[in-house]
């Protein structure tokens, strides 16, 4: 996404005023990133595509090494070449700003915790691995090349408009859509995983105030606090006044080939570089996106409520 004028991202999550948007497909074809560049004269742009479902990297490693890794990598060459960057001594003045989505899941085994920007990278699936390397790519291209290229290390951040494959909104789904009578159970892998999760919209005034620091560098963006998946349904279903113990069972075949157990951020370096810090807590954004969902299961058409919940696989 080149980014437009103003906050990107409503509370809601809804994207705004984006000038113009390449999406994950684009990250495929140099050419036709660097027509964007050319066409579009950004003066920041922030890479936000990806292959992100982690258990889809399992299937197809070769697409997330192509598209989350390399894509990044394209990117950055669509900017260099647009530029005409040659080397660290030409003048990096009039080059848009680069901001990459890296994640937390590089971490993976975690080597200490909490984890920050010196904690040690040990990704746990090919999309780990693959943001690892469009990670490193762009401390290359910003050490070779002298360009204004960051990456922020973000932690998990979820809204009403998170893919429903991905486990809060499919806890939220579920839980709507047993409180209103559609189903009855809701069943999900690795109960016992940790993460910090915290608002997306608060993510991308991160990503925002990263871009605008005098000096570019990588920063961890996560709230520094960690729940659990069973905790994430258990506040969720007591949230509609429901037990999480009636309606929810563990599959096995939800579980992953090699899972990440724990992520947790520290976030100081972020707090006094840029004075970040969230705003919107776990409990308010479960809250959030079980009544959002309440809402659109109870306001939709039988058919799209089905095709949602299809997609989450609770249907
Ligand atoms: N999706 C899913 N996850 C489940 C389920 N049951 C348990 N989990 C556990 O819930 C945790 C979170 O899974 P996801 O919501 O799929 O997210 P993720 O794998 O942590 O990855 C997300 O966050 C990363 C940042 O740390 C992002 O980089 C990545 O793209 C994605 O947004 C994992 O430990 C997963 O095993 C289930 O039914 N579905």
């Amino acid at each position: 996404m080149v980014r437009g004028q103003g906050r990107p991202y409503a509370r809601d999550g809804r994207p705004l005023h984006p000038d113009i948007r390449v999406v994950s497909g684009d990250l495929l074809d140099q050419t036709s990133l660097i027509a964007a560049v050319e066409q579009s004269c950004p003066t920041e742009v922030y890479n936000l595509g990806a292959l992100s479902f982690v258990p889809v990297s399992w299937k197809q490693p070769t697409v997330a090494a192509e598209v989350t890794g390399k894509g990044v990598l394209r990117m950055l060459e669509a900017i260099r070449i647009t530029a005409g960057l040659s080397s660290s001594r030409t003048t990096s003045s009039g080059v848009p700003r680069f901001y990459q989505a890296s994640t937390s899941e590089m971490f993976g085994k975690v080597r200490e915790s909490p984890q920050s920007e010196t904690t040690p990278f040990h990704p746990r699936s090919p999309y780990g691995v693959a943001k690892a390397f469009g990670h490193y790519m762009v401390q290359n291209y910003r050490e070779s090349y002298g360009m204004f290229a960051v990456s922020g290390i973000l932690f998990n951040h979820e809204s009403p408009i998170r893919g429903p494959e991905f486990v809060t909104r499919k806890v939220s789904l579920g839980v709507a859509a047993v409180k209103l009578g559609l189903m009855d159970k809701l069943r999900l892998g690795n109960l016992e995983a940790e993460r910090d999760w915290g608002f997306a919209g608060d993510y991308v005034r991160g990503m925002t105030m990263m871009l605008a620091q005098d000096e570019p560098e990588d920063l961890v963006l996560g709230t520094g606090i960690t729940h659990r998946v069973r905790d994430l349904v258990e506040f969720a279903f007591a949230h509609v006044g429901l037990d999480w113990r009636d309606h929810v069972e563990v599959d096995s075949r939800l579980l992953r080939p090699a899972e990440v157990e724990l992520l947790c951020a520290d976030l100081s370096r972020a707090r006094q570089k840029l004075g970040w810090k969230p705003e919107v807590s776990f409990e308010e954004l479960v809250a959030m996106m079980v009544d959002s969902d309440l809402r659109l299961l109870t306001d939709s058409e039988d058919a799209a409520g089905e095709a949602v919940l299809e997609q989450a696989g609770l249907w």
